[in-house]
């Protein structure tokens, strides 16, 4: 699909769609406890429902109920030999160590962009649980027997934080007495997050500065009622937009909430927004924008809506963290510099550091998402201050993590065409 968004003035007000992040840990969560569990305002985008194919095929039931989800477990019982977690990094490397409970062959494989992203950390880890493991090359497919014995274990958290998410979740299940120490974490904030569910969900880990994590006596996950937060990581995009181009309220947006990306409000200050945060709604506006900078290196995902608000910003920005970007849906750090490239905006990439030279004007365009949904939606908020539109190929790479993001910015506003692109 084609998107063509042109330029206009935002406002008005729309609900944050639900974080995947949160829903994916909440369905894994779900299928370890044994009981019916019930997930309010369920998220949907394609990672979502990748965790809940998942689920199914390890024994759950899903059943879809009014508004809500409804999970009914009875612990990991896979029905078949093979899952496939489609394009979410956080579904393949939170649901291996989980499939490795099962004393049952499996085979875990993807799609797009995850077959090309690296997976070595598990041939180096999981034999230590006496999971067998075989990878092509570190990558996909995954070939696993367990069941995997918590043991203590030291891990390096450098790459991603994922595989350390999916070792606390099984943990979770099996584990007495045991202690996984980590050595470098990157992007702690999603820790938090996993930390905080699994509590949710009855499960307690002690955790020391995000190096020591321990597991004091054997626990269960309890089936209970869970409601997704809105996501920052999305909402970044519309609160972005409302800062370049008039003014909107985001509503079911947690200011209190354990998620990384609500870091764009800090963002958003340092460049002079306006700020109305409330608890659970947001309001940002318009005004004059200057060139800020930032750490972004534990909140990687919030790059693409800083570029597009550092494009706008008076002054050259510097986000630190762009080697965080190598592998994600597409290497992020290269793809920014290559779109915005084609819309005017010079980034340079000095070893970590990106330097976006913002207020120089932005360009109508055709640009390309990479099949990557957050510069599908970073392009898309860039076009609403270019000089013409912006015309972004593969656009349904939104439907990764935010389905409704075009439908949502053209309710504040965005002029938003949509073409079906026959083959
Ligand atoms: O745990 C999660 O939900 C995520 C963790 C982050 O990955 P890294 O830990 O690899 O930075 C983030 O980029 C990803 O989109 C979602
Ligand atoms: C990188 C992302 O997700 P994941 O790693 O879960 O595929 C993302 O949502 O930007």
């Amino acid at each position: 699909m084609k998107v063509i968004v042109s330029p206009a003035a935002i406002t008005g007000s729309v609900t944050a769609n639900p974080s995947k992040s949160a829903m994916q840990r909440a369905v894994a969560a779900a299928l370890l406890a044994k009981g019916k569990t019930t997930i309010h305002n369920p998220g949907l985008s394609n990672d979502c429902l990748a965790a809940l194919e998942v689920a199914e095929n390890l024994g759950a039931m899903v059943k879809r109920v009014n508004e809500n989800i409804e999970i009914t477990s009875r612990g990991v019982e896979p029905f078949y030999d093979e899952i496939n977690c489609g394009e979410s990094g956080l579904g393949i490397r939170m649901f291996t160590p989980i499939v490795a409970l099962a004393d049952r062959a499996i085979t875990i494989n993807g799609h797009g962009s995850l077959v090309t992203r690296p997976m070595h950390f598990f041939e180096e880890v999981l034999p230590q649980l006496d999971v067998k493991i075989k990878s092509r090359e570190g990558k996909l497919p995954l070939e696993i027997q367990g069941p995997l014995q918590a043991k203590d274990i030291t891990i390096d958290g450098s790459l991603s934080s994922q595989f350390l998410t999916g070792l606390l979740m099984a943990f979770g299940s099996v584990a007495g007495k045991a202690k996984i120490t980590v050595k470098d974490l990157k992007s702690k904030p999603y820790i938090a997050l996993t930390l905080q569910i699994m509590e949710h969900f009855g499960v307690k880990v002690r955790n020391e500065n995000f190096e020591y994590f321990y597991f004091d006596k054997k626990q269960e996950y309890k089936a209970v009622e869970y409601t997704v937060e809105g996501d920052w990581s999305g909402a970044a995009f519309l609160l972005v937009a409302a800062a370049v181009a008039g003014k909107a309220e985001v509503h079911h947006l947690n200011t209190l909430s354990a998620q990384s990306d609500k870091a764009i409000m800090e963002a958003l200050e340092k460049a002079g927004a306006e700020m109305l945060p409330g608890v659970f709604t947001v309001i940002v506006g318009k005004r004059e924008l200057k060139a800020f900078e930032m750490d972004a290196t534990d909140c990687p995902d919030l790059f693409p809506p800083l570029v597009a608000l550092a494009a706008n910003c008076q002054g050259i920005t510097k986000i630190k963290g762009v080697s965080r970007l190598a592998h994600k849906e597409s290497d992020r750090g290269i793809t920014l510099q290559q779109e915005f490239g084609k819309m005017g905006i010079r980034i340079d990439l000095e070893g970590d550091v990106m330097l976006v030279h913002g207020g120089t004007g932005i360009k109508g365009a055709a640009v390309h998402s990479h099949n990557d949904h957050r510069i599908a939606m970073a392009c898309a908020v860039a076009a609403l201050t270019a000089d013409g539109p912006v015309t972004i190929s593969n656009a349904e790479a939104i439907n990764k993590s935010y389905p409704e993001f075009y439908d949502h910015l053209a309710k504040l506003g965005g002029i938003v065409e949509k073409e079906e692109v026959t083959a």
